[in-house]
């Protein structure tokens, strides 16, 4: 059997607590997959330092059958749901190819009992499909014997059309028969919203993250701000995230030559030109209608990592097809309840080249967030309400594995934070208690941290700390829905000036010369508040020997 190897950043997510482990996984293909932790990122919410790592032993995940055919059939991860996945590359009945349906005869199906869509002149019976639609039965039968294009793919991955059986495609539109496109008529809420479009700046007059997340609000959706900007229920833990960053100042060297300098590092062993990467966020398309292409294309211009979320609302290929020559992506995976369904997918993305996986583990239980639940209410406003209705957030997690234990990773320990669980403490004020209590582990393992980091000084106090990298996830969001690729441009351009700025006033001309004895608890430091150092310990990593600053 061929051994394949994935170097693998994983974002564990455990016991409300979070954290990205960085692995070399080497995935034998015949019935196991074995890790061998090499990073740990702390995200949203952060682990009891203690327990960052866990045993370094490698771990069969057994019964996973790898084989070509079943992962050429895998298709983009938000349409492959555990449902019967059917490739879209399988051919279609012959009946399907030949049959021309007019639009007279589509619109008589609009039953539950028989109901029929029309998406990209393809005609499809989705009776079998309504009862188990992770969006509700309800949103299709709203375009039932309509033309759902649109909205289709709006909200999908092109290739969500392959979990459907292969029965269901049952012939194309007589396009003679199709009525004239109706002009659309405007609700006030889009008005609304349209009229704040006019009104938002460019990109290149955004001056802080802070201004995407203002316009952001004006123009989405509501289903998209809501779902973007949902946390838990209380808010608390998205509220500490932020403060966490305001318990901590800096205390700059000076006087030294800062009129050279650079941003330029590596994690997970690839080269950057900042230490930033996109954070794995679901639903892009949300916001606007290229979805995560604008972030791969903006991480690709500027030399940074975007870590591709398993709900990506765009297909792999599409992403992997919008990299430049060389351009690194890495992908977040969540354990699927059907585990031979995640090896597969697994394969897909090291077929396709990502450079690292993301392995989400905090979301065996459900998160409750009101405030997407709400916007999507509010957008179906009109429809009948679903018995117990579901935010985009519930809607897109159904096929997850909520029986995972460490028999299925055993190699790591943590969490997910502001947005999953409640009452977890900010991966910050985690980074500065492995600084403080294990030092050790930042010789052994990268550590990367996210969850409300806002700009260039927040980005510094974490490298200070001994981050290796930071991730951002809402402030990507929010720009791709405001201004699409060059928002997602801008938000990195602004990034990298705060941190070059911080930098040099801080007295560091290059990431290695980051201390983290440059940061600290606000206040005096002394006693138990005193300034940390990294271990005297030999080696060239930059928090890896005492400071002589
Ligand atoms: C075939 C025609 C389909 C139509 C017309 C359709 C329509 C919709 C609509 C209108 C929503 C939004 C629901 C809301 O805002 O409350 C939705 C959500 C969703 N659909 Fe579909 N869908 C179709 C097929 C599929 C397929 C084949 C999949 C694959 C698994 C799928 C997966 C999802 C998911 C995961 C969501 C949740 C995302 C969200 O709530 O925004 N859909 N769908
Ligand atoms: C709208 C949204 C969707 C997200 N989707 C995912 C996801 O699909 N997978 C995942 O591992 N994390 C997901 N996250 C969490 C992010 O990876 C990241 O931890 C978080 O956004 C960091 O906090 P920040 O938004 O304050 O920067 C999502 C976050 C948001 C806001």
């Amino acid at each position: 059997m061929n051994e394949v190897s994935v170097n693998q950043m994983q974002h564990n997510r455990f016991d409300h607590r979070s954290a990205l482990v960085d692995c070399e996984i080497n995935v034998k293909v015949s019935s196991a997959i074995l890790f061998d932790v090499k990073a740990i990122c702390i995200s949203e919410r952060s682990p009891n330092p203690t327990e960052v790592i866990g045993p370094e032993s490698t771990t069969p995940w057994d019964s996973v059958d790898l084989t070509a055919s079943t992962f050429d059939s895998v298709t983009s991860p938000l349409a492959f749901s555990g449902y019967p996945s059917f490739s879209q590359e399988q051919e279609q009945p012959d009946h399907a190819q030949e049959r021309l349906i007019s639009y007279e005869e589509v619109q008589k199906h609009t039953s539950a009992d028989d109901c029929w869509v029309i998406i990209e002149g393809n005609i499809y019976d989705i009776t079998s499909f309504l009862k188990i639609h992770p969006g509700g039965e309800q949103a299709i039968l709203t375009e039932a014997g309509k033309d759902a294009t649109e909205i289709f793919s709006k909200l999908h991955p092109s290739d969500a059309l392959s979990t459907l059986p292969q029965e269901a495609l049952i012939g194309a539109v007589d396009p003679t028969t199709l009525p004239a496109p109706e002009e659309k008529v405007l609700t006030e809420e889009e008005e609304r919203r349209q009229a704040a479009r006019e009104e938002m700046p460019d990109a290149h007059q955004m001056l802080l993250l802070q201004d995407f997340e203002y316009w952001a609000e004006q123009v989405l959706s509501d289903t998209a701000w809501s779902y973007y900007r949902s946390a838990t229920d209380e808010e608390r833990s998205f509220r500490e995230n932020r403060e966490a960053f305001s318990r901590y100042f800096f205390r700059p060297r000076i006087l030294r030559d800062m009129s050279i300098g650079s941003t330029e590092t590596s994690f997970l062993g690839i080269p950057v030109t900042m230490p930033i990467f996109i954070a794995p966020a679901a639903m892009a398309k949300l916001g606007h209608p290229l979805g995560e292409i604008n972030l791969t294309k903006a991480a690709g211009e500027y030399g940074i990592v975007q870590a591709i979320s398993a709900n990506a609302s765009c297909t792999l290929e599409e992403l992997f097809n919008a990299r430049k020559d060389g351009q690194p992506l890495v992908f977040q995976i969540y354990l699927n309840k059907d585990r031979s369904a995640s090896a597969s997918l697994l394969q897909k993305v090291e077929r396709l080249g990502a450079k690292a996986i993301i392995f989400t583990v905090d979301t065996l239980g459900d998160s409750k967030r009101t405030m997407d639940v709400r916007g999507k209410l509010n957008a179906t406003k009109g429809a009948p309400a679903p018995r117990t209705p579901l935010g985009v957030g519930a809607a897109i997690s159904g096929y997850q594995a909520r029986d995972m234990t460490w028999s299925d990773i055993d190699f790591i320990r943590s969490n997910h934070g502001g947005r999953q669980a409640d009452y977890a403490p900010a991966p910050l004020d985690i980074l500065y208690e492995m600084r403080a209590l294990r030092p050790d582990l930042f010789l052994k393992t990268e550590v990367m941290i996210d969850g409300g980091i806002r700009s260039g000084a927040d980005v510094v106090k974490a490298l200070a700390l001994g981050a290796k990298a930071v991730g951002l996830g809402r402030p990507f969001l929010y720009a791709n829905g405001t201004h699409g690729q060059d928002g997602c441009s801008r938000v990195i351009e602004i990034l990298h000036e705060e941190i070059t700025n911080t930098m040099r006033n801080l007295g560091a001309s290059t990431i290695q010369e980051l201390k983290p004895e440059m940061v600290g608890p606000a206040g005096a430091w002394v006693g138990a508040n005193r300034p940390l150092y990294a271990p005297a310990i030999s080696g060239n990593s930059s928090h890896d020997q005492r400071s002589r600053l």
